[in-house]
């Protein structure tokens, strides 16, 4: 549905955002991660036609954003970081604005503007003047501003961002109901908003696109090492010398469990090649030394875990593909040249 081509855009100084590539099918929530000044909002400006790039095109079911702008802006639902609301109107008087603005149809104005209303819990306040609304009524009114023409594409800057955790649940799940009408793209700092409502997450880190890939499978990245935290009944040295000499991982004992001793239990790290999954005969081999297996889990690296690895000063150094998509070059990391 959506196709963005080497899209770049230099500013002065170097910075901006450098032949970004990745492409979204209709209906899929996708992340868009990374640290302050990395490019996320540089790159949604540039997705939603606000912005012309340096280089490079966005396609919208093949038509070019930058080229036919209104033709395919009126598919697209933008919420800028800060929305731009007009506070001495009232909620229904911005919808109204909005929604002309939008050229949805004056006969269906009424109605579309009672829709977005009951949609984003706004009943009751369509008085209610913009400037007297609370940041996360202002939030929703803004997402009712964003979608109220019924966009095939909506672009999220940070919509949770100032709120407090309970406005924060109500806007993650209203995003979570769009996200069944509406392909969307949304830039976060919160890595947990990424995991529970997105089913594939990006991570840009100074311009580039240093991942591509889904919250379940960038945790079993392919160039880590496989590991597995287990728990075993039985004496520590005893199971210490059981894996001495194993061919297929070396163990560390673990000193999380203050009770462990009294318990009777040891619980060991095994860290192993990587792409080798050695849980079958990790179990043949407990199994043969007589050794309970109380647990037995397979370590993934958490999101939080590769956001820093990819987005620290080693940034992208070495990254394996993810989902079968390359991370971008890897000479290019850093500021554009
Ligand atoms: N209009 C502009 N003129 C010059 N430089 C700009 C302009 N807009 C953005 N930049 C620079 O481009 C880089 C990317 O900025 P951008 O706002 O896209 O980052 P971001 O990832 O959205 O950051 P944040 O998380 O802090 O909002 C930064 O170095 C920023 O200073």
């Amino acid at each position: 549905m959506l196709e963005v081509n080497q899209l770049s855009k230099r500013f002065e100084g170097g910075r901006g955002v450098g032949e970004l590539n990745f492409s979204m099918q209709r209906g899929e929530i996708v992340g868009f991660l990374g640290p302050n000044g990395a490019g996320k909002t540089t790159s949604m400006r540039l997705i939603t036609g606000y912005l012309q790039p340096t280089k490079g095109q966005v396609l919208l079911d093949s038509i070019s954003v930058h080229d036919q702008g209104r033709r395919v802006r009126s598919r697209i639902g933008y919420l800028p970081e800060n929305p731009p609301l007009y506070h001495d109107m009232t909620v229904s008087g911005y919808l109204s604005f909005v929604a002309s603005l939008r050229d949805v149809p004056a006969r269906g104005q009424k109605v579309r503007i009672s829709e977005m209303i009951s949609r984003l819990g706004l009943n009751g306040r369509e008085r209610q003047l913009v400037r007297s609304l609370s940041k996360g009524y202002k939030q929703r009114l803004g997402l009712a501003g964003a979608i109220i023409h019924k966009p095939d594409l909506l672009v999220l800057d940070e919509p949770t961002s100032g709120l407090d955790p309970n406005q924060i649940l109500e806007i993650r799940e209203l995003i979570r109901e769009l996200g069944e009408q509406h392909t969307v793209l949304l830039s976060t700092h919160i890595l947990p908003e990424v995991s529970t409502l997105c089913n594939r997450v990006l991570i840009i880190n100074q311009g580039k696109l240093v991942l591509d890939g889904s919250p379940d499978s960038i945790g079993g990245r392919g160039d880590e090492p496989f590991k597995v935290v287990v728990e075993l009944k039985g004496e520590e040295s005893r199971i210490q010398s059981v894996f001495s000499a194993w061919e297929h991982a070396s163990a560390e004992v673990l000193k999380d469990n203050p009770e462990a001793e009294v318990q009777g239990t040891v619980r060991l790290l095994l860290t192993g090649r990587s792409g080798e999954d050695f849980r079958e005969p990790l179990f043949y081999q407990l199994s043969e030394a007589g050794i309970p297996v109380l647990e037995m889990k397979k370590e993934n690296m958490s999101l939080e875990q590769i956001f820093q690895k990819l987005t620290t000063s080693e940034a992208s150094a070495g990254l394996a593909p993810v989902d079968g998509k390359e991370a971008q070059d890897e000479e290019n990391a850093g500021h554009l040249s």
